[in-house]
């Protein structure tokens, strides 16, 4: 079977959704760097399925949010149509989840497939779902990371668009580490967006590449 070959074109000035679940401090620092001179980037919405801290970056920044809770709906399908109708309500060229701790279902995959970003707090395919920090620490690894990837119908098996390693030390315990995991994730997802938006994904089956510069 031919893998299939995929495009993602250059969308900037994009258009970013971006869906949180947590502290929100990996959407803080995405806010920020969309604030810079030239970002190829802007968000134009916060979406999140619980009351949760990072409404509050979202507010602070003037940004439109909505929440989407399972809860409210009567099954994981209706919330699925729900949450795609309140990200398809801002028409974004690209959807970021960063810290959002849902897995997205086919009705969202049909609408935004390929073109939503994840950040996810350890070297994939090692240590993949909603504990990978812990995960990492209970196994003993001398080195764990960060990786962006797209985000497919599996949990965490998209094509990889960024790796950077994050040492584990002998004194870590899960917040420290996921901390100095944080401060990579940070930098690194405000870059893979950006080169995104700019230059566009290349993907073939697994692999994924973002276009080197042109110029
Ligand atoms: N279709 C996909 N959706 C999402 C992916 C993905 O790879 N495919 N990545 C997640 C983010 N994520 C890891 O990076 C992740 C988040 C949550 C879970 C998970 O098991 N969630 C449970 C509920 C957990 C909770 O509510 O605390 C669930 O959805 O039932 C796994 C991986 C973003 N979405
Ligand atoms: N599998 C999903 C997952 O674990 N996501 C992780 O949640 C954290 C959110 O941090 P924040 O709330 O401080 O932005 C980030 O480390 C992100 O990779």
């Amino acid at each position: 079977m031919t893998a299939s070959r995929d495009q993602l074109p250059p969308t900037a000035p994009a258009k970013v959704v971006v869906l949180a679940s947590g502290t929100g401090s990996l959407l803080r620092s995405l806010i920020d760097a969309s604030r810079s001179d030239g970002y190829p980037a802007r968000i134009v919405a916060v979406g999140v399925d619980r009351v949760c801290p990072a409404e509050e970056h979202a507010d602070d920044a003037g940004i439109a949010r909505f929440r989407v809770a399972l809860r409210e709906h009567p099954d994981r399908s209706a919330w699925d149509r729900a949450l795609t109708d309140a990200v398809a309500a801002h028409e974004p060229d690209l959807v970021v989840t960063a810290g959002f701790m849902k897995i997205l279902g086919t009705v969202f995959l049909d609408r935004f497939g390929g073109r939503i970003i994840n950040t996810h707090p350890a070297l994939l395919p090692s240590f993949p779902g909603a504990h990978a920090v812990p995960d990492a620490l209970a196994y003993g690894v001398k080195v764990t990371g960060s990786t962006v990837h797209l985000v497919d119908g599996g949990v965490d098996t998209g094509p990889i668009l960024a790796q950077e390693p994050v040492p584990v030390l002998d004194e870590d315990d899960e917040t420290t580490l996921h901390e100095r995991i944080k401060v990579v994730e940070r930098r690194l997802l405000a870059e893979v967006v950006a080169a995104v938006a700019t230059r566009g994904v290349v993907s073939d089956g697994r692999k994924a590449v973002i276009p080197s510069d042109r110029t």
